[in-house]
């Protein structure tokens, strides 16, 4: 793992979180986008070498539905930078850890992503993140 590419969070309003995360942040996002395949619409913050990435759902099935359903709002995942994921998930899988998916999925901020189940990482949501 190179660094920590950004810090996911859940959030129920996504224009009314980007407001609280410019002041909090003193920064502006710099990018919103909605990935349809995973069901979130993602807005972006730069802070030093990593990201805040805040997450709204775009429909009831959304991930991040059912996390605010079930927990709230909050921190959602980690994702680290990894130079290369195929790399990184076949090492992963031969030390005993559950993929998400196996097969690296288009994320958002021109990435390619993989999930770790949170139960094998002490209850952590871990996203591996590599530039297209
Ligand atoms: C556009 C991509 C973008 C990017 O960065 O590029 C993203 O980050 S997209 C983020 C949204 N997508 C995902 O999260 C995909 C991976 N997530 C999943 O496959 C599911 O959300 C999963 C499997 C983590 C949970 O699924 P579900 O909620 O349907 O199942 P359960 O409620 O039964 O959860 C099982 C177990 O895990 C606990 N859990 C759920 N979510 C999290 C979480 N974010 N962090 C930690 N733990 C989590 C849940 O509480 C259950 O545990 P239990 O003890 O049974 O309550
Ligand atoms: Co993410």
């Amino acid at each position: 793992m190179k660094r920590i590419e950004h810090i996911g969070i859940a959030v129920k309003d996504l224009e009314a979180a980007n407001k609280t995360y410019a002041t909090v942040m003193g920064a502006e996002h710099y990018k919103t986008e909605t990935v349809e395949s995973e069901g979130v619409s993602t807005s972006f913050f730069q802070v030093g070498e990593s990201k805040i990435e805040l997450l709204a759902a775009t429909n009831p099935e959304s991930p991040i539905a059912k996390f605010i359903e079930k927990r709230g709002e909050g921190i959602h995942h980690i994702a680290f930078y990894v130079d290369d994921i195929n790399t990184e998930i076949e090492r992963l899988k031969g030390e005993g850890f559950r993929l998400l998916n196996e097969i690296p999925k288009p994320g958002a901020d021109n990435k390619l992503v993989a999930f770790m189940h949170p139960k094998d990482v002490n209850g952590v949501l871990v996203e591996l993140c590599q530039e297209k």
